[in-house]
């Protein structure tokens, strides 16, 4: 991959082909499915067979950095697929476009899932996010720039993380974080990576997935010097699906879990305990039980293996 900056990369055509420089593999974009600050990310097709996610850059030299890490990444996680799958430049109407390509992770962001299969998936996801969140952290890293559109949720509840490149080792600063997940931003703590600064954003996730609107006017009318974890406290507590999580956010908003296998472990037990928030088959009307059974029956299932496991 070079390191000079490049000019603007405009979105190109499905069908595009790209072909490597200098390991010569061949790709074909076939959608574009993510427009990012540092990017663009496209489902291509890798040497005519498999699916992989190519990312092209704006700026090479942070394209650069990404692969980096999500090389560093994969050898500290050596027992699960590597992620990062290669790294090159190809050229592109006479011009060196720099790319790097990763595994494909299908899924659609939490929000979505949230609103289309309900929010007693709630438990499930989160427990998985923050499973995965310990794997990371036990490792060194810090995720930082947990939101929505990072958190891929597929089938039965599968959580998937993507951007990684975002990432930093524990100690460093966050290097790329969204303003209203970050801790900074709500005068919470500092933006140097630790565990805790990814418990708030998980925190704010959840307050993003089940209650955006009041969310979002808080954000826009809330003086900068009132911007305080107090206020995400009042919609956490006056919010009747965000209500029984008002212990774990506390936690989550002012760093006091042990570690994360604590933070996840206490989200458990927090559904564990709570009626409301489990999967409430029995409020739902007949027809609408009828129409959705087999999703119910589904949703019931995952949740039990997971809350009784
Ligand atoms: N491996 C992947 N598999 C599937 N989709 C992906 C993958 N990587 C990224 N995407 C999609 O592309 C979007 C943008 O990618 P990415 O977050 O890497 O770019 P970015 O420039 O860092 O974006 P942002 O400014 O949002 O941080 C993601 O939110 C996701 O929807």
């Amino acid at each position: 991959m070079t390191t000079s900056s490049e000019a603007e990369v405009v979105p190109l055509p499905p069908g595009t082909i790209l072909r490597g420089k200098w390991n010569g593999n061949n790709y074909r974009l076939e959608k574009l499915v993510g427009l990012g600050a540092n990017g663009q990310v496209y489902l291509a097709t890798s040497n005519g067979y498999y699916k992989c996610a190519l990312k092209l850059g704006l700026e090479a030299a942070e394209l650069q950095g990404e692969a980096n890490i999500l090389a560093a990444l994969d050898s500290s996680e050596k027992k699960r697929r590597p992620f990062l799958l290669d790294v090159d430049d190809a050229l592109f109407n006479g011009r060196e476009v720099p790319f790097y390509c990763m595994r494909y992770i299908s899924g659609v962001p939490v929000n979505a899932y949230v609103q289309e299969h309900g929010s007693q998936w709630i438990g499930v996801i989160g427990y998985r996010l923050l499973e995965r969140l310990s794997q990371l952290h036990e490792a060194g890293w810090v995720f930082g720039d947990i939101k929505s559109d990072n958190v891929l949720v597929g089938d039965y509840g599968k959580v998937e993380l993507v951007d990684y490149g975002g990432m930093s080792a524990i100690g460093r600063s966050v290097r790329q974080f969204t303003e209203i997940y970050d801790r900074g931003y709500w005068s919470a703590g500092s933006r140097a990576a630790d565990s805790a600064y990814d418990w708030f954003s998980v925190g704010m996730l959840w307050i993003h997935a089940v209650d955006s609107k009041r969310l979002m006017h808080l954000t826009k009318t809330l003086l900068p010097q009132n911007r305080h974890p107090s206020e995400l406290m009042k919609l956490v507590r006056s919010h009747p699906r965000l209500k029984p999580l008002e212990r774990w956010m506390e936690k989550a908003f002012s760093g006091q879990f042990a570690d994360t296998k604590d933070a996840a472990r206490q989200w458990r037990e927090t559904f564990q305990q709570s009626p409301a928030n489990k999967p409430a088959a029995g409020q739902v009307p007949m027809w609408m039980a009828s129409l959705f059974a087999a999703t119910v029956v589904l949703s019931l299932t995952v949740a039990a293996v997971w809350i009784f496991q």
